[in-house]
């Protein structure tokens, strides 16, 4: 399986089964997708402002619903194993991608897994352990967010160093030769981490290293 990022923004994604996973799903989508939830009970749980509609719908029925909310993404999470087979044809039939909760392991193409993911700004990593641990890949994940602490700030500050050492002419081989100092360096890092010293004099010391005399 090879990992991709998918932007659901202004999407709708379909999730079938208002129990614990299919709070999690839909907390997860929610963060940029519109997401109604369908089930005929819901778990005391956060839905992160997901549309709740209560309804039991026998397979021919969830295609119904498929076909009304054209989602991007159907995610089958009852614990019914007919109800997740028939969200899954539905998907296939109009072009959706698939989740279902319900199984590991190999998967056909369109049928996606929901990885781990850490979060720092605009940088995200994900994990998965093909469908053989997710235990493994939360433990992961929790050991993940703390190095990526301050990452989100490094991506800022490199994007408009990158621009200004554009602008101002330098040649592309010592362009990526500072930027890639700035992101390895510990002194921004310990800045940004800390806010003892300005990361961006310190990201302009590091650069002024490593071109030499030129900057
Ligand atoms: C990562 C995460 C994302 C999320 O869901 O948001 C996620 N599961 C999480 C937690 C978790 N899930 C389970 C436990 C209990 C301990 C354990 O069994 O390990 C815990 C831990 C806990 O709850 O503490 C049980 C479980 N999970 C699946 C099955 C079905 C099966 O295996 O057949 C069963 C057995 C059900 C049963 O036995 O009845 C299936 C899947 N779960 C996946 C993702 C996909 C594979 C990801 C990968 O490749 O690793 C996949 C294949 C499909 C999918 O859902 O996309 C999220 C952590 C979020 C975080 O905290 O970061
Ligand atoms: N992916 C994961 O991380 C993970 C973790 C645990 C379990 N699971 C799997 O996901 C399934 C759901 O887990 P859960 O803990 O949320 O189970 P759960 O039993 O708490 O919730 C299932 C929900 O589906 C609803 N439902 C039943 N029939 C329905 C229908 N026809 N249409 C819509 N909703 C319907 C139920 O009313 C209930 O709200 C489990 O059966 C298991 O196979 C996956």
């Amino acid at each position: 399986m090879i990992p991709l990022y998918h932007d659901f923004a202004g999407e709708t994604v379909l999730v079938f089964g208002g129990g614990r996973v299919g709070a999690r799903k839909a907390r997860r989508f929610a963060a940029e997708a519109e997401v109604i939830v369908v089930s005929p009970d819901f778990a005391d749980d956060d839905f992160g402002g997901a549309e709740r509609v209560r309804d039991a719908p026998a397979p021919d029925g969830v295609e119904e619903w498929v076909a009304r909310t054209d989602p991007a993404l159907v995610v089958a999470a009852t614990d019914d194993e007919a109800v997740n087979e028939a969200a899954e044809r539905a998907a296939r039939g109009r072009g959706a991608l698939v989740n279902r909760a319900d199984e590991s392991g190999g998967r056909e193409a369109g049928s996606v897994v929901v990885p781990a993911t850490a979060t720092d700004g605009d940088v995200t990593a994900a994990i998965s352990t093909g469908g053989a641990s997710p235990a493994l890949a939360k433990y992961l994940r929790e050991r993940v967010e703390s190095e990526l602490d301050g990452a989100g700030a490094i991506a800022d500050l490199t994007a408009d160093l990158r621009t200004e050492l554009k602008r101002d002419g330098y040649a592309p081989e010592k362009r990526r030769e500072a930027v890639r100092a700035v992101v390895r360096s510990p002194s921004v890092w310990k800045a940004l981490r800390t806010g003892e010293s300005n990361p961006r004099q310190e990201a302009d010391r590091v650069i002024r290293n490593t071109m030499g005399g030129d900057r």
